[in-house]
């Protein structure tokens, strides 16, 4: 973390969804983290982990009827958790913006992305038109987009999918933010896109001290990317530290079987873990152990009671009965030290 005060401080973050007359579902259990000014942190786990709906819970778009949210999400000091929608949209676009997988869900497609830019700023500041398309060029050449002004004149089908990503990414930083968060921004893209669009989110810290909340699948983006990392499974943290000591010494067996599905340089990606069998449990079907036992090389009995209380491992903190090095101590023993 390179700030003082972090942007977002979440604690103790839970979402629950009615299912059927009395039962709720639990979705987010008890997730905390904090993302510091200028801080890069990505938000990883398997397809279900819940990555996307903590990033929709943060920014209040839960739209689900019934829902629950406890905890505490705080954004520059102030809390989100309870806030009414009409409090909430003054903050949305101009304070924390969101960019997306398709971009083609940001842009309508029936107005020029130079339109539709000028009219966000125009939302959120009181400027001229002239001086909004001015913004909007420079945005969008600042953002790596050749021939900004030909551009902006362009409807959003009209650009190749690297360029519309980029669209978005200027579009969200319009209004100068102080979080981004950026939902798997290039998982539609190709590599060599891909490792761009990564590069001008790690720009965006240098240039504007934006700080970024990145969600992806893909443990070689964090490498790249995320100054620190937070490891959800099954809508638990699983483990969160520095980027650099979580790939050295990953504290969680669950982070470590991420890390050994990175392929090669090259390499065809696996769609499943190849290090552990099966897959995440439903929300409707977590055990009330340690959701990961199951799959566990290291499965205890003690893995079973309850969920394992966060412990501090290394550099970073890991939900884990048998944290890092000490699975390599007979259990007992290890209760005595
Ligand atoms: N509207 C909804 N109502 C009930 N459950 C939902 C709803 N949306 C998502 N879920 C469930 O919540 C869990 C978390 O979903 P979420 O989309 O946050 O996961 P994710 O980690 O972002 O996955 P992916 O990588 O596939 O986008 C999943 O088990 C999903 O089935």
């Amino acid at each position: 973390m390179t700030g003082v005060e972090p942007i977002l401080s979440v604690e103790g973050l839970s979402l629950a969804v009615p299912r059927g007359r009395t039962a709720m579902l639990p979705i987010l259990e008890n997730v905390s983290f904090s993302v510091g000014q200028g801080e890069i942190l990505g938000i990883v786990g398997e397809s279900g982990s819940g990555k996307s709906l903590t990033a929709l819970t943060i920014m209040g778009l839960i739209d689900i009827p019934g829902a629950r949210v406890t905890g505490s999400v705080r954004f520059r000091g102030r809390e989100l958790v309870g806030l009414s929608q009409r409090a909430f949209r003054p903050l949305r676009g101009r304070e924390i913006a969101m960019i997306f997988q398709d971009p083609m869900t940001a842009f309508t497609p029936v107005y020029t992305i130079g339109w539709q830019i000028d009219e966000q700023i125009r939302a959120h500041s009181r400027v001229s038109r002239a001086e909004a398309r001015a913004r909007t060029v420079r945005l969008l050449g600042d953002m790596g987009v050749p021939d900004p002004e030909r551009a902006a004149g362009r409807y959003p089908h009209q650009l190749s999918g690297g360029l519309r990503q980029r669209a978005m990414i200027a579009m969200a930083l319009s209004c100068n933010p102080s979080l981004l968060i950026a939902d798997e921004p290039t998982t539609a893209l190709d590599v060599t896109v891909q490792a761009q669009i990564l590069e001008l989110l790690r720009s965006l810290r240098r240039d504007y001290g934006s700080s970024v909340l990145l969600i992806t699948h893909d443990m070689g983006v964090v490498a790249q990317t995320c100054d620190s990392t937070l490891v959800l499974y099954a809508g638990n943290l699983a483990e969160r530290g520095p980027t650099e000591a979580l790939f050295a010494r990953p504290g969680h067996p669950y982070t470590a079987a991420l890390l050994d599905s990175i392929p090669p340089l090259h390499g065809v990606r696996p769609s499943r873990l190849p290090s552990i069998g099966g897959a995440p449990p439903s929300p409707a079907s977590r055990p009330p152990g340690c959701p990961f036992a199951p799959r566990c090389v290291h499965d205890h009995p003690a893995c079973h009671d309850s969920r394992p209380p966060v412990v501090r491992e290394g550099r970073q903190d890991v939900a884990c009965v048998l944290p890092g090095e000490g699975r390599s101590l007979p259990l007992r023993l290890r209760e005595a030290v």
